[in-house]
């Protein structure tokens, strides 16, 4: 019954996931995305390279940019190691209110921090608002055009450190080709894109790691 995509993954979720049990909530929207109707998550094939690079990151405080549904949310919360965050933003209310809903049925609540608002104007408050000395990790998954702006905003705020490693989805499909550009020509950053597929598709899409070198 849901009128909305967001709602209707909810339901998706009440009705299929285990509560408390991140994986089968995320399994239940991925079964959705592929099987009732396709949703804007990183999905299950990029999801394990972000599940790898989230291991090897480990990151004690972490940033998602694009919260939508939570579905990222989760799938990163539940790989935090104990006292480990995730501050996550969204400006959309509605989106913002069942991402809430689902980060809480799949028990990560007490790991994340849900921030209603645009990433540019709450970027340059991180430090003040949420005591944050600089990201370990950033997922860019927001709208494409903004994956420059605020990564540069980031920088200027002193919120990326030597190592921060940022992951970027979409890169190819939709793509962020400017993105591309700045994180490859820039003698900032070391990038490797890791190639998949768009999420519930055969389409090609990736995600592109970029380490901040300082
Ligand atoms: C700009 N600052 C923002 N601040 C806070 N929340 C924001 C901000 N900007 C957006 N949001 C919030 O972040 C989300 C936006 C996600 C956008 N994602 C996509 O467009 C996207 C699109 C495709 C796609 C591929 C092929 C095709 F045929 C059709 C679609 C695939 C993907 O994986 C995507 O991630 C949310 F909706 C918006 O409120
Ligand atoms: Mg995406």
């Amino acid at each position: 019954t849901g009128s909305t995509q967001p709602q209707r993954m909810l339901e998706a979720v009440q009705k299929n996931a285990t509560k408390g049990d991140p994986e089968s909530v995320f399994s239940a929207i991925d079964y959705y995305g592929r099987h009732k109707e396709w949703a804007m998550n990183v999905g299950d094939e990029k999801g394990l390279i972000l599940d790898s690079v989230l291991t090897e990151v480990n990151p004690s405080i972490a940033l998602e940019l694009g919260t939508y549904c939570g579905y990222s949310t989760v799938r990163i919360a539940r790989l935090l190691s104990p006292g480990s965050k995730l501050i996550t933003v969204e400006f959309n209310p509605a989106f913002a209110a069942v991402a809430r809903q689902i980060i809480a049925y799949a028990g990560v609540q007490d790991k994340v921090t849900l921030v209603e608002g645009p990433s540019g104007d709450l970027i340059p408050k991180m430090k003040e608002r949420f005591g944050i000395k600089s990201f370990d990790f950033v997922f860019l998954d927001h709208w494409k055009d903004r994956y420059v702006p605020d990564t540069k905003l980031l920088e200027d705020c002193g919120l990326l450190r030597k190592g921060t490693v940022l992951l970027a989805d979409n890169v190819i499909c939709p793509g962020a080709p400017e993105y591309l550009k700045y994180v490859r020509n820039s003698p900032r950053y070391e990038s490797r894109y890791f190639k998949s597929n768009l999420e519930y598709s055969k389409v090609e899409d990736g995600l592109e790691k970029s380490v901040f070198l300082g």
